[in-house]
């Protein structure tokens, strides 16, 4: 267990230097310092652990895609058969979280794209956006992420990336509307022209 002094060493050298295991020690003890604020009794057989468990789960799962370790490995084929079409992967599930109020994002994610002499293994399109998603965010700038990600490792230049997310920062809290949604797109190449970006939406209503 960390002292108070061995935590502000490890801050001194910078935060972006911490291991894993740093982060995960450093997370719970400010954690636990939060519950207790709170008044919470970390003696509690249901609480005591509360501080290891979140700083484990918000390193290795929830902002995960902050450690550059977890950027997907992408498979990339030759498009042998020339399909020259959208490929459009929709409705990934997106759970995210709100960097201003650091609770859920919740929604899908629609991924687009026409080949230009390679294709992508689908579930990379997922793991593409499982990896940006997985950070404290705002929905804008996840969107363009994703679509700047997929021309750079794809090489290509026709992407479009549409995302329809529920804020829980505005259902659960401060206005506290449910059944509103934040729609955001990223438009590129030939989906900025009409004809594709209709192909786009008529494949959407399917
Ligand atoms: N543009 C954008 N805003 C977001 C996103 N997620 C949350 N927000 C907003 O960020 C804003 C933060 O505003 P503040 O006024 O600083 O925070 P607040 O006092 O908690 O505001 P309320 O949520 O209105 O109670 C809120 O309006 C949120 O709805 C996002 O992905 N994109
Ligand atoms: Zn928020």
């Amino acid at each position: 267990m960390q002292t108070e002094e061995s935590i502000a060493s490890v801050l001194a050298r910078g935060r972006k230097e911490l291991t894993k295991a740093e982060k995960i020690e450093t997370i719970r003890h400010h954690f636990r310092e939060i519950m207790l604020a709170l008044g919470l009794d970390l003696e509690d057989d249901s609480l005591k652990d509360t501080p290891a468990r979140v700083a484990k789960m918000f390193v290795n799962e929830a902002f995960s895609g902050l450690d550059p370790a977890s950027e997907p490995a992408v498979t990339l084929f030759e498009n042998n058969f020339r399909y020259n079409e959208i490929v459009l992967e929709r409705d990934i599930p997106l759970y995210s979280y709100c960097e201003h109020h650091f609770v859920p994002i919740i929604g899908k994610v629609h991924v687009a794209y026409v080949s230009q002499g390679k294709v992508i293994g689908l579930s990379k399109l997922n793991r593409i956006t499982h990896y940006f998603a997985k950070r404290p965010q705002v929905q804008e700038r996840l969107t363009i992420q994703i679509a700047e990600y997929l021309k750079k490792v794809m090489g290509i230049a026709d992407v479009a990336v549409i995302i329809k997310a529920e804020h829980l920062c505005v259902a659960s809290r401060g206005v506290n509307h449910t059944g509103c949604a934040t729609v955001t797109s990223s438009y590129h190449g030939q989906f900025l022209t009409e004809p594709r970006s209709r192909e786009l939406h008529a494949l959407l209503a399917v």
